[in-house]
Protein backbone atom coordinates (compact mmCIF):
# COMPACT_ATOMS: atom_id res chain seq x y z
CA UNK A 1 0.00 0.00 0.00
CA UNK A 2 1.13 3.16 -1.08
CA UNK A 3 2.63 5.45 1.96
CA UNK A 4 1.66 9.01 2.61
CA UNK A 5 3.78 11.71 4.13
CA UNK A 6 2.31 15.00 5.27
CA UNK A 7 4.56 18.15 5.08
CA UNK A 8 2.21 21.07 7.45
CA UNK A 9 0.27 19.16 9.65
CA UNK A 10 -2.17 22.29 9.93
CA UNK A 11 -6.34 21.99 9.31
CA UNK A 12 -6.61 20.39 5.92
CA UNK A 13 -4.10 17.91 6.47
CA UNK A 14 -5.53 16.54 9.50
CA UNK A 15 -8.73 16.33 7.86
CA UNK A 16 -7.17 14.60 5.19
CA UNK A 17 -5.53 12.06 7.72
CA UNK A 18 -8.63 11.44 9.48
CA UNK A 19 -10.40 10.77 6.35
CA UNK A 20 -7.92 8.31 5.02
CA UNK A 21 -7.87 6.72 8.75
CA UNK A 22 -10.98 6.54 10.57
CA UNK A 23 -13.13 3.92 10.19
CA UNK A 24 -11.67 2.49 7.00
CA UNK A 25 -10.15 -1.19 6.66
CA UNK A 26 -7.49 -0.28 5.22
CA UNK A 27 -6.28 2.78 6.73
CA UNK A 28 -2.78 3.94 4.83
CA UNK A 29 0.76 4.20 6.80
CA UNK A 30 0.97 8.03 7.31
CA UNK A 31 4.15 10.30 7.95
CA UNK A 32 3.85 13.58 9.53
CA UNK A 33 5.99 16.34 9.78
CA UNK A 34 6.84 17.63 13.53
CA UNK A 35 6.08 20.94 13.47
CA UNK A 36 2.49 21.90 15.28
CA UNK A 37 3.23 19.07 17.80
CA UNK A 38 0.40 19.13 19.42
CA UNK A 39 -1.97 18.48 16.40
CA UNK A 40 0.43 16.07 15.14
CA UNK A 41 0.76 13.93 18.33
CA UNK A 42 -2.92 14.08 18.24
CA UNK A 43 -3.09 11.97 15.11
CA UNK A 44 -0.56 9.82 15.87
CA UNK A 45 -2.28 9.19 19.50
CA UNK A 46 -5.61 8.28 17.19
CA UNK A 47 -4.79 6.81 14.70
CA UNK A 48 -1.74 3.92 14.79
CA UNK A 49 -0.87 4.07 11.20
CA UNK A 50 -0.02 7.51 11.23
CA UNK A 51 3.67 8.35 12.84
CA UNK A 52 5.35 11.39 13.57
CA UNK A 53 9.06 11.94 12.24
CA UNK A 54 11.90 13.49 12.99
CA UNK A 55 11.67 15.92 10.59
CA UNK A 56 10.91 17.35 6.78
CA UNK A 57 13.24 14.89 5.33
CA UNK A 58 12.18 11.89 7.20
CA UNK A 59 8.80 12.55 6.43
CA UNK A 60 9.92 12.07 2.42
CA UNK A 61 12.16 9.47 3.30
CA UNK A 62 9.05 7.34 4.65
CA UNK A 63 6.90 8.36 2.00
CA UNK A 64 5.22 7.23 -1.51
CA UNK A 65 3.03 10.50 -1.85
CA UNK A 66 3.98 13.73 -0.18
CA UNK A 67 1.24 16.04 0.24
CA UNK A 68 2.66 19.62 0.69
CA UNK A 69 0.14 21.50 3.33
CA UNK A 70 2.04 24.49 4.21
CA UNK A 71 1.18 28.10 4.14
CA UNK A 72 2.26 29.88 1.06
CA UNK A 73 4.65 32.19 3.40
CA UNK A 74 6.23 29.07 4.60
CA UNK A 75 7.21 27.18 1.63
CA UNK A 76 10.83 28.43 1.72
CA UNK A 77 11.56 27.91 4.92
CA UNK A 78 9.84 24.37 5.01
CA UNK A 79 10.98 23.00 1.68
CA UNK A 80 14.90 24.53 0.84
CA UNK A 81 16.94 21.53 0.86
CA UNK A 82 14.53 19.05 0.81
CA UNK A 83 15.54 15.64 -1.50
CA UNK A 84 12.02 13.72 -3.19
CA UNK A 85 13.26 11.71 -5.50
CA UNK A 86 11.91 10.94 -9.15
CA UNK A 87 9.62 8.08 -8.06
CA UNK A 88 7.35 9.90 -5.41
CA UNK A 89 4.81 11.72 -6.39
CA UNK A 90 4.49 14.79 -4.85
CA UNK A 91 0.68 16.88 -4.16
CA UNK A 92 0.63 20.28 -3.72
CA UNK A 93 -2.55 22.27 -1.74
CA UNK A 94 -0.87 25.23 -1.35
CA UNK A 95 -3.31 27.69 -3.85
CA UNK A 96 -1.20 29.89 -6.21
CA UNK A 97 2.32 27.84 -6.04
CA UNK A 98 2.71 26.09 -9.85
CA UNK A 99 4.36 23.57 -10.35
CA UNK A 100 7.04 24.97 -12.13
CA UNK A 101 7.82 27.20 -8.99
CA UNK A 102 7.59 24.09 -6.44
CA UNK A 103 9.94 22.22 -8.80
CA UNK A 104 12.56 25.05 -8.96
CA UNK A 105 12.27 25.17 -4.92
CA UNK A 106 12.94 21.20 -4.97
CA UNK A 107 14.90 20.63 -7.52
CA UNK A 108 13.07 17.11 -8.41
CA UNK A 109 11.95 15.37 -11.02
CA UNK A 110 8.97 13.78 -9.32
CA UNK A 111 5.39 14.64 -10.76
CA UNK A 112 3.87 17.50 -8.73
CA UNK A 113 -0.02 17.85 -9.10
CA UNK A 114 -2.28 19.78 -7.89
CA UNK A 115 -5.31 19.20 -5.86
CA UNK A 116 -8.01 21.49 -3.42
CA UNK A 117 -9.17 19.04 -0.57
CA UNK A 118 -12.02 20.30 1.00
CA UNK A 119 -12.27 20.04 4.95
CA UNK A 120 -15.29 17.75 4.02
CA UNK A 121 -12.72 15.16 2.98
CA UNK A 122 -12.61 14.40 6.67
CA UNK A 123 -15.93 12.42 5.78
CA UNK A 124 -15.08 11.44 2.50
CA UNK A 125 -17.77 13.61 1.66
CA UNK A 126 -16.23 15.91 -1.10
CA UNK A 127 -14.63 15.82 -4.56
CA UNK A 128 -10.99 17.03 -4.87
CA UNK A 129 -9.80 18.81 -7.71
CA UNK A 130 -6.86 17.89 -9.33
CA UNK A 131 -4.27 19.11 -12.15
CA UNK A 132 -3.12 17.34 -14.32
CA UNK A 133 -4.42 13.93 -14.06
CA UNK A 134 -2.48 11.63 -12.40
CA UNK A 135 -3.57 8.13 -11.90
CA UNK A 136 -1.62 7.86 -8.30
CA UNK A 137 -2.86 10.87 -7.49
CA UNK A 138 -6.45 10.27 -8.41
CA UNK A 139 -6.12 7.07 -6.08
CA UNK A 140 -5.09 8.71 -3.18
CA UNK A 141 -8.14 11.01 -3.82
CA UNK A 142 -10.32 8.13 -4.33
CA UNK A 143 -10.03 7.30 -0.84
CA UNK A 144 -11.32 10.42 0.07
CA UNK A 145 -14.18 11.34 -1.54
CA UNK A 146 -13.03 11.29 -5.40
CA UNK A 147 -10.87 13.35 -7.56
CA UNK A 148 -12.15 15.39 -10.32
CA UNK A 149 -9.11 16.04 -12.70
CA UNK A 150 -9.25 19.36 -15.05
CA UNK A 151 -7.82 19.99 -18.60
CA UNK A 152 -5.76 22.62 -17.56
CA UNK A 153 -4.02 25.36 -15.33
CA UNK A 154 -7.04 27.64 -15.65
CA UNK A 155 -9.60 25.68 -15.17
CA UNK A 156 -7.86 24.75 -11.72
CA UNK A 157 -7.33 28.13 -10.98
CA UNK A 158 -10.72 28.75 -11.41
CA UNK A 159 -12.31 26.34 -9.38
CA UNK A 160 -10.19 27.21 -6.69
CA UNK A 161 -11.22 30.61 -7.04
CA UNK A 162 -14.56 29.01 -6.72
CA UNK A 163 -13.61 27.31 -3.66
CA UNK A 164 -12.92 30.34 -1.84
CA UNK A 165 -16.11 31.15 -1.66
CA UNK A 166 -17.39 28.53 1.03
CA UNK A 167 -16.26 31.25 4.36
CA UNK A 168 -18.59 33.66 2.30
CA UNK A 169 -21.19 31.35 2.03
CA UNK A 170 -21.15 30.09 5.69
CA UNK A 171 -20.96 33.59 6.70
CA UNK A 172 -23.72 34.40 4.94
CA UNK A 173 -25.89 31.73 6.50
CA UNK A 174 -24.72 33.52 10.21
CA UNK A 175 -25.98 37.12 8.96
CA UNK A 176 -29.27 35.84 8.42
CA UNK A 177 -29.14 34.13 11.86
CA UNK A 178 -27.97 37.71 13.17
CA UNK A 179 -31.11 39.52 11.79
CA UNK A 180 -33.63 37.20 13.13
CA UNK A 181 -32.22 37.53 16.10
CA UNK A 182 -32.12 41.38 15.78
CA UNK A 183 -35.68 41.14 15.47
CA UNK A 184 -36.09 39.00 18.29
CA UNK A 185 -36.02 35.73 17.50
CA UNK A 186 -33.95 34.00 20.24
CA UNK A 187 -30.53 33.37 18.44
CA UNK A 188 -30.05 29.25 19.37
CA UNK A 189 -33.25 29.06 17.48
CA UNK A 190 -32.50 31.26 14.92
CA UNK A 191 -29.23 29.56 14.76
CA UNK A 192 -31.15 26.23 14.68
CA UNK A 193 -33.77 27.21 12.30
CA UNK A 194 -31.41 28.71 9.39
CA UNK A 195 -29.71 25.73 9.60
CA UNK A 196 -32.17 23.17 9.11
CA UNK A 197 -33.48 25.11 6.08
CA UNK A 198 -30.19 25.29 4.38
CA UNK A 199 -29.11 21.79 5.29
CA UNK A 200 -32.76 20.99 3.31
CA UNK A 201 -32.01 23.03 0.53
CA UNK A 202 -28.77 21.81 0.02
CA UNK A 203 -29.93 18.14 -0.18
CA UNK A 204 -31.57 19.58 -3.42
CA UNK A 205 -28.06 19.98 -4.68
CA UNK A 206 -27.93 15.90 -4.99
CA UNK A 207 -29.95 15.87 -8.01
CA UNK A 208 -27.07 16.42 -10.70
CA UNK A 209 -29.03 15.99 -14.26
CA UNK A 210 -30.73 19.50 -13.11
CA UNK A 211 -28.77 22.71 -13.71
CA UNK A 212 -28.25 25.10 -10.83
CA UNK A 213 -29.90 27.68 -11.99
CA UNK A 214 -33.05 25.56 -12.81
CA UNK A 215 -32.95 23.85 -9.07
CA UNK A 216 -32.71 28.16 -7.88
CA UNK A 217 -36.08 28.49 -10.09
CA UNK A 218 -37.68 25.61 -8.21
CA UNK A 219 -36.98 27.27 -5.29
CA UNK A 220 -38.93 30.79 -6.41
CA UNK A 221 -42.74 31.82 -6.65
CA UNK A 222 -42.83 34.41 -9.78
CA UNK A 223 -43.62 37.63 -8.09
CA UNK A 224 -43.02 35.74 -4.52
CA UNK A 225 -40.96 36.73 -1.38
CA UNK A 226 -37.71 35.09 -2.87
CA UNK A 227 -37.54 36.55 -5.84
CA UNK A 228 -38.18 40.10 -4.50
CA UNK A 229 -34.72 39.13 -1.84
CA UNK A 230 -33.25 37.86 -5.14
CA UNK A 231 -33.77 40.54 -7.30
CA UNK A 232 -33.54 43.56 -4.61
CA UNK A 233 -30.60 41.88 -2.67
CA UNK A 234 -28.56 39.82 -5.40
CA UNK A 235 -29.09 42.08 -7.90
CA UNK A 236 -27.12 43.09 -11.09
CA UNK A 237 -24.86 45.22 -9.39
CA UNK A 238 -23.80 42.52 -6.34
CA UNK A 239 -23.29 39.90 -9.16
CA UNK A 240 -21.20 42.10 -11.24
CA UNK A 241 -19.25 42.50 -7.71
CA UNK A 242 -19.39 38.92 -7.02
CA UNK A 243 -17.53 38.37 -10.41
CA UNK A 244 -14.77 41.03 -9.85
CA UNK A 245 -14.18 39.90 -6.60
CA UNK A 246 -13.44 36.22 -8.42
CA UNK A 247 -11.66 37.87 -11.32
CA UNK A 248 -9.32 39.46 -8.74
CA UNK A 249 -8.74 36.17 -6.56
CA UNK A 250 -8.51 34.54 -10.27
CA UNK A 251 -5.30 37.02 -11.63
CA UNK A 252 -3.79 36.73 -7.93
CA UNK A 253 -3.16 32.39 -8.78
CA UNK A 254 -2.24 33.11 -11.88
CA UNK A 255 0.26 34.88 -11.63
CA UNK A 256 3.81 33.63 -10.33
CA UNK A 257 4.70 34.66 -6.82
N1 LIG B 1 -7.97 24.71 5.37
C1 LIG B 1 -8.54 24.44 4.20
O1 LIG B 1 -9.76 24.22 4.11
C2 LIG B 1 -7.72 24.36 2.95
C3 LIG B 1 -6.42 24.83 2.92
N2 LIG B 1 -5.69 24.75 1.76
C4 LIG B 1 -4.32 25.25 1.75
O2 LIG B 1 -3.53 24.30 2.44
C5 LIG B 1 -2.46 24.96 3.10
C6 LIG B 1 -2.53 24.63 4.59
O3 LIG B 1 -3.77 25.11 5.08
P1 LIG B 1 -4.23 24.85 6.57
O4 LIG B 1 -4.03 23.42 6.91
O5 LIG B 1 -5.58 25.45 6.71
O6 LIG B 1 -3.16 25.76 7.34
P2 LIG B 1 -2.60 25.60 8.82
O7 LIG B 1 -2.00 26.92 9.17
O8 LIG B 1 -3.65 25.03 9.70
O9 LIG B 1 -1.45 24.50 8.64
C7 LIG B 1 -0.19 24.75 8.09
C8 LIG B 1 0.80 24.02 8.96
O10 LIG B 1 2.10 24.10 8.39
C9 LIG B 1 2.99 24.11 9.51
N3 LIG B 1 4.33 24.56 9.14
C10 LIG B 1 4.81 25.82 9.06
N4 LIG B 1 6.14 25.80 8.77
C11 LIG B 1 6.49 24.50 8.67
C12 LIG B 1 7.70 23.82 8.41
N5 LIG B 1 8.85 24.49 8.20
N6 LIG B 1 7.69 22.48 8.37
C13 LIG B 1 6.55 21.78 8.59
N7 LIG B 1 5.37 22.36 8.87
C14 LIG B 1 5.33 23.70 8.89
C15 LIG B 1 2.32 25.06 10.47
O11 LIG B 1 2.85 24.91 11.77
P3 LIG B 1 2.69 26.12 12.83
O12 LIG B 1 1.24 26.15 13.20
O13 LIG B 1 3.60 25.70 13.93
O14 LIG B 1 3.13 27.38 12.12
C16 LIG B 1 0.87 24.60 10.36
O15 LIG B 1 0.59 23.57 11.28
C17 LIG B 1 -2.62 26.46 2.82
O16 LIG B 1 -1.79 26.83 1.76
C18 LIG B 1 -4.09 26.59 2.46
O17 LIG B 1 -4.32 27.69 1.63
C19 LIG B 1 -6.15 24.13 0.65
C20 LIG B 1 -7.43 23.62 0.62
C21 LIG B 1 -8.33 23.76 1.74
Amino acid sequence: MERIGFIGVGEISKAMVEGLSDGTQEAPPISLSPRNAATAADLAERFPNALVRKDNQEVVDHSDIVLIALRRADRHDALAGLRISAEKTIVNVIPGVAADELRRLLGTDAPIVAAIPLPTVRERGSVTVIYPAHPVAEAFFDRLGGAQPVPDETAYNVLSAVSSTVSTYLAYLGALADWAARNGVPQEAADRYVRSLFQGVNRSLGEESKPLQAIAAEHETPGGSNERIRTTWFDQANGAALGTALDGLLADLEQPH
